[in-house]
């Protein structure tokens, strides 16, 4: 997919300028406070996190990789948990997820969303208290159904009719009962990218409010001798930062609700508001402490319940990236620096890393903007206007589009871009048969692997080498 370059192009000028937002950092060898994690600081122009310099951290586990401050990540989730301390917190495991992360989520005492059988089997080996977790998916295949109903999940939510059955047949078979909430589309427009809109009509996620589809949802789930109505599911989108949408789609939700109330005389006791808080990525984004993330929630659910003359159900909400991105930062190597001349005469230098699209593939997907600082030196040099592009056979692959780094930027050169925990190690490719990072949660000084750095017998291990195979 092509890059937008709002910014980025040579203006009549001849000189290269980057998006209107972008600013020369005022002291390129100090980091912009908010867009790192809590324990990142630079000291001579050296990057740490956790304790652990990351030169120290590269010469032992190479780059790239993912360095997870495990202090910081705790702390999000503690401050979702206080600040939503009336609701249940699920932290969404598709930001993601290992077993070590597993087992802070439920140490912090968040419950967890997974949405798959792979995400399940990792909340298995962690021993996370399977009554707190949430099952999403809006194509649960029988079989994980059945794993997930098998290991007593605290809920299943819903997501067509097909499912609504299958939950009914499993919960007779296996004579359980299956606690179920009703995942609901209410019509908003999320101010975000429209891949990660998730509430308009015309997608596939979740019955619709106003086709009636999620009242005859409902009604089905309550008829279900095995299944336990808890209520409604609503989800609106990710990286989200106009509570508007959230408010719009609160009232359609809870109209919802106290119809059913009405209705058919059925009081559902929970309610999930779902995820999408956004982070900042660039200086540009300005997101919301979940205290008043929390406060805003919790004004438009009692002003709503109020108008409609209706106990306010026990609510729940969802975040993913908001606990996990900020955490985790990308350590790259810098291989070649390559100026070069536009229609025009301004240059653009383009700084290849050793990573790419396979390791953040959200540039490229949705035209996300990252920052990057140099991370292994201090630098007196003027600043440039660069492009951080990957390794990638793939003109679009780009990792940072704009950004300053001082105009000495060589090969071997440390860069690290912030923001990374949330939907880059989780949607990570082996593209060009590239090896997925790892992760490296540091801590008090110390460096542990969570996620190992994949080997080439990793790759070669699903590829069939077998003659009989292949010269058949
Ligand atoms: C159902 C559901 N819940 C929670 C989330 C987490 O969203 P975010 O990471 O934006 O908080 C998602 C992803 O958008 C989702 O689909
Ligand atoms: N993967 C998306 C968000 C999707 C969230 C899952 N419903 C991102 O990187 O922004």
């Amino acid at each position: 997919m092509a890059v937008s370059h709002e910014a980025g192009w040579a203006h009549a000028d001849g000189a290269l300028k980057g998006p209107s937002w972008l600013r020369q950092p005022a002291d390129p060898n100090e980091l912009v406070r908010h867009l790192w994690s809590r324990t990142a600081r630079k000291d001579d122009g050296v990057l740490s996190v956790g304790g652990v310099r990351l030169p120290d951290l590269v010469a032992e586990h190479g780059s790239p990789a993912y360095v997870l401050d495990e202090a910081d990540f705790r702390a999000r989730a503690g401050a979702f948990r206080d600040a939503f301390a009336a609701y249940d917190v699920y932290y969404a495991g598709k930001a993601f997820l290992c077993t070590a992360v597993a087992r802070w989520v439920a140490d912090e005492g968040l419950c967890l969303d997974v949405c798959t059988g792979g995400e399940l089997a990792v909340a298995e080996r962690a021993g996370f208290p399977m009554e707190r977790v949430g099952f999403h998916g809006n194509n649960k295949s029988p079989a994980e159904i059945e794993r997930a109903v098998r290991l007593g999940v605290g809920r299943v939510i819903a997501d067509s009719f097909a499912e609504v059955e299958r939950l009914a047949e499993i919960s007779a078979r296996l004579g359980v009962t299956v606690r179920v909430m009703v995942r609901v589309t209410a019509g908003v427009e999320a101010h975000t990218h429209e891949y990660i809109a998730t509430a308009h009509e015309d997608q596939k996620f979740g019955f619709s409010i106003t086709s009636g589809d999620a009242f005859e949802a409902v009604r089905r789930v309550h008829d279900a001798p095995g299944l336990d109505l808890l209520g409604l599911h609503s989800h609106i989108g990710s990286q989200i930062f106009d509570s508007s949408g959230f408010e719009v789609a609160a009232r359609r939700v809870l109209a919802l609700h106290a119809r059913v109330a009405a209705d058919l005389d059925v009081r559902m006791p929970e309610m999930d508001l779902g995820g999408g808080f956004g982070i900042a990525y660039t200086t540009q984004d300005d997101p919301a402490e979940p205290s008043r993330l929390a406060a805003e929630m919790t004004a438009i659910v009692e002003h709503e319940c109020r108008a409609l003359g209706i106990e306010a159900p026990a609510l729940s909400i969802e975040p993913g990236r908001a606990i996990a991105g900020p955490s985790v930062c990308t350590v790259y190597e810098v291989g070649t620096v390559k100026p070069v001349q536009l229609d025009g005469g301004a240059v653009r230098t383009y700084v290849s890393v050793d990573g790419g699209m396979s390791d953040n593939i959200r540039t490229a997907l949705y035209d996300a903007d990252y920052s990057c600082t140099l991370a292994g030196r201090a630098s007196d040099a003027a600043p440039v206007l660069a492009r951080v592009v990957g390794k990638h056979c793939e003109a679009g692959d780009v990792v940072v589009k704009d950004e300053f780094l001082p105009a000495d930027v060589a090969p071997g050169d440390l860069l690290a871009v912030p923001g990374t925990g949330a939907y880059c190690r989780s949607m990570a490719s082996n593209y060009n048969h590239t090896l997925r990072p790892p992760v490296i949660a540091v801590r008090d000084g110390v460096a542990r692997v969570v996620v190992r750095r994949e080997t080439e017998q990793d790759l070669l291990a699903t590829d069939v080498d077998d003659p009989e195979v292949i010269e058949s």
